[in-house]
């Protein structure tokens, strides 16, 4: 098996959200951790139809450019009422026509297509959120892990924390949105414990256990 030599690697992602999170969770394991945002690496297009081939594009394309192992984030909400849309395509939901993001408009969007499916009760709005890493290396060796949280879409909104979809993704077992908890509250994880909560921090979990030593 590939080492991370070093104690060193890429985070193959340009989103903010996804990058603080990451440095929160990677602090304790004391590693030299660049992302592809501060890099300048540009961003590869994601023509995959499955978290696990768009996590494999970016890792991929930011180790062939560094020569380092790079770790990739890709994520997404699934809504059961929408046969699992937006899944790969959350982030594109987002995206406007001059290429900026406004999660505001796309939690809206979802919104209306629930209530044009006449979803309204709480198990009608069920959903997850999905993480899928992928580990990768200069010369194609992957591997993937993966993190899901079940929950339910609230609206209005609530909360001012986190980002994208975060003010309407309610866990379940929790009276508060994503929007509404600190990191630590939606990791609900730290190096040792037996669980965590978020998609992110579940995929997480599992890839510190298999590959990181602690500092
Ligand atoms: O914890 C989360 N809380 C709220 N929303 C989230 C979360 N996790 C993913 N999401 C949403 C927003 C993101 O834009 C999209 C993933 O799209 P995805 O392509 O994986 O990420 P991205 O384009 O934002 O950054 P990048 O590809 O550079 O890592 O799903
Ligand atoms: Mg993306």
């Amino acid at each position: 098996m590939r080492e991370i030599e070093n104690r060193q690697f890429v985070l193959a992602s340009h989103n903010a959200g996804k990058l603080r999170e990451f440095a929160d969770l990677l602090a304790p394991f004391g590693y030299r951790v660049r992302s592809a945002a501060e890099l300048g690496l540009p961003e590869p297009e994601e023509t995959g139809t499955t978290f696990e081939e768009n996590a494999y594009i970016k890792a991929h394309a930011a180790a062939c450019a560094t020569g380092l192992p790079a770790l990739a984030d890709d994520s997404g909400m699934c809504a059961d009422a929408l046969a699992g849309a937006p899944g790969v395509y959350t982030a594109d939901w987002a995206t406007l026509p001059d290429g900026r993001r406004d999660f505001r408009v796309a939690m809206e969007k979802v919104e209306r297509l629930l209530r044009e499916k006449g979803a309204f009760g709480a198990s009608a709005r069920r959903a997850r959120f999905v993480a899928v890493l992928c580990l990768c290396f200069p010369d194609g060796a992957a591997e993937y892990y993966r993190g899901e949280v079940e929950g339910q879409l609230v609206w209005p909104p609530r909360g001012t924390l986190g980002f994208g979809y975060d003010p309407v993704f309610q866990p379940d077992g929790f009276e508060t949105t994503f929007g509404e908890m600190t990191a630590q509250q939606k990791h609900g994880w730290k190096p040792g414990d037996a669980h965590a909560l978020s998609h992110r921090a579940r995929a997480f979990k599992s890839f510190a256990e298999a590959r990181l030593v602690a500092a």
